[in-house]
């Protein structure tokens, strides 16, 4: 499969190039960036990194078999050959020393507006493929792009799986238990109106049930963490290894062709078209995946509470799209 990385030279572009080669080396990685030497110095390093990945000297065959890794320049998405298979946006704006409140990702909106519209021409020459948006704030960004671009909706997938990671390690903290045996989906906004849905929590298999306290508590933690550790890091380094992770995890799923109808449905962020009664803008929605990106919208039993901040977050994504 072939990966373009569409702001390659980002943090989070260039930690997704490591950590996709790393899982697996036989992925053809494009970098595409209006910032051509970075971009450069990441995939020739990246390239570099294979080397021990795959415990090198290997045999001509192996060898053979392994992806590249290179660089192009922010006017050339249109010209790969073979075109990409699935693309990555993490293309942004620099962001202020201080946007390291909680709405730091709103913030963005405004300058990356101009920066979706740039791509998105670019891109309006390539035959449709799936579309990972991480640039903030992903829900308005992610419609944008659909707008501007007109492909099928499935196609458009914001990523916000960061939250679930993040909800499951606050959960295994108040439990005390391996935050790996937590399940609990999170959809809505990403940013404060997300809405983990604890209504289908699961430890370790069994169903279990968080107080009022407790909910409170993941939520606030959840809004809170990735500003927590943006103010000990620095604003330019957003959460580059959980977001990695998730991304990297995401693109192998959806190369494998997708979960189908057996395997575990994702929340990620994708135009609503009145699903949960909601139409207009983009946000975390269960999906089944294939390779084309979201099969089908699942459209769970809700706790009331849990549909009432749903529609709360739909409404604040929604009220600022100003397309
Ligand atoms: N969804 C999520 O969970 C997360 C989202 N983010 C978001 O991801 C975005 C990227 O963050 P960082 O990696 O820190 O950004 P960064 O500031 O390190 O890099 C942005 C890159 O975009 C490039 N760029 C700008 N305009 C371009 C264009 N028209 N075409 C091609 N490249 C262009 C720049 O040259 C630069 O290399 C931000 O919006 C950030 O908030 C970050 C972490 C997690
Ligand atoms: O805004 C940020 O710092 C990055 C982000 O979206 C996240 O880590 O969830």
């Amino acid at each position: 499969m072939h990966v373009a990385i569409i702001g390659g030279a980002s943090t989070i572009g260039s930690t997704v190039a490591y950590t996709l080669a790393s899982a697996d080396p036989t992925f053809e990685i494009t970098l595409v960036d209006k910032a051509e030497e970075p971009a450069w110095a990441h995939a020739v390093d990246v390239t570099h990194s294979v080397f021990h990945t795959v415990d090198a000297p290997v045999d001509g065959e192996t060898a053979g078999s392994l992806g590249t890794v290179r660089a192009v320049g922010a006017d050339e998405i249109g010209d790969l050959d073979p075109q990409p298979d699935l693309a990555v946006f993490t293309a942004a704006a620099p962001r202020p020393d201080d946007a390291t409140d909680t709405d730091a990702r709103e913030a963005e909106l405004e300058a990356n507006r101009g920066i979706v519209d740039d791509v998105a021409e670019q891109l309006r020459s390539i035959d449709p493929i799936p579309i990972l948006v991480m640039t903030n704030p992903i829900d308005r960004i992610t419609y944008r792009l659909w707008r501007r671009l007109e492909w099928p909706r499935g196609h458009f997938l914001g990523y916000s799986l960061s939250e679930t990671a993040r909800t499951a390690h606050r959960i295994g903290e108040l439990r005390d238990v391996d935050p790996e045996t937590v399940y609990c989906p999170v959809m809505g906004e990403h940013g404060n109106g997300i809405v983990p849905i604890f209504s289908k929590l699961r430890i370790d298999g069994e169903p279990a049930t968080l107080s009022a306290d407790e909910r409170a508590d993941v939520r606030e933690y959840v809004r809170e963490i990735p500003f927590e550790i943006a103010k000990r890091r620095g604003a330019a380094e957003t959460s580059r290894w959980v977001t990695s992770a998730g991304t990297s995890r995401l693109i192998r799923t959806i190369a494998d062709g997708g979960s189908g109808d057996t395997g575990t449905p994702v929340c990620l962020s994708t135009p609503v078209d009145g699903e949960y009664g909601l139409s207009e803008g983009c946000l975390s929605v269960p999906v089944t995946l294939s390779a084309d990106g979201a099969d089908e919208i699942l459209e769970w039993d809700l706790a009331d509470d849990e549909r009432e901040r749903l529609a709360a977050a739909h409404e604040r994504i929604r009220s600022d799209l100003q397309l």
